[in-house]
């Protein structure tokens, strides 16, 4: 099973780049894992930021078209560590199995990304900022496949 994040940007804070690289590994146990990180244009205006990021993603996401692509969103349905695990669960015994999950830009999707209507996920409704999340997001990959093996991690 192949399990990708696409995101934006390179961690450059000690202990996120120390807290990501410690799920990383224990996810790796599991399954192949690899980060994308696409450059962030952030220095336009805020709506053509928005657009030359999703453009990039959409850009990018057509090398992976074999993919189940779930695509990280504050504003949609929010899903439980359960519900998040259903995903992976679901795909698990397929040796072919490929996921890529996305982090999105700063200033959003554009409504051109949205159309693609590619599923959605929630961990709340609250925006996290992108570095901090890239470890929430890790941390819950692993704790999937803690649930699913039914290997013991603190609760
Ligand atoms: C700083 S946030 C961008 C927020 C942006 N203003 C928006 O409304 O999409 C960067 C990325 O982190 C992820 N993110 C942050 N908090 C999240 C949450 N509670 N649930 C799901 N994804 C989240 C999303 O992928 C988001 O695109």
């Amino acid at each position: 099973m192949n399990i990708k994040i696409i995101c934006f940007g390179k961690l450059d804070k000690k202990f996120f780049i120390e807290s990501f690289n410690e799920y990383a590994n224990r996810i790796s146990k599991y399954v192949n894992f690899q980060v994308i990180q696409l450059k962030e244009e952030y220095q336009k205006e805020d709506i053509v930021n928005k657009n030359i990021n999703s453009d990039l993603l959409i850009e990018k996401l057509k090398w992976f078209s074999d993919h189940e692509i779930i695509c990280m969103d504050v504003n949609s349905k929010n899903y439980s560590t359960e519900e998040f695990t259903s995903i992976i669960e679901t795909n698990k015994n397929l040796k072919q199995a490929k996921i890529v999950f996305i982090i999105g830009p700063s200033d959003g999707y554009s409504d051109k990304f949205l159309e693609l209507n590619y599923k959605k996920v929630s961990f709340g409704n609250i925006t996290l900022p992108h570095q901090l999340f890239r470890v929430i997001l890790a941390e819950q990959i692993y704790r999937a496949f803690k649930i699913i093996n039914n290997e013991k991690y603190h609760k």
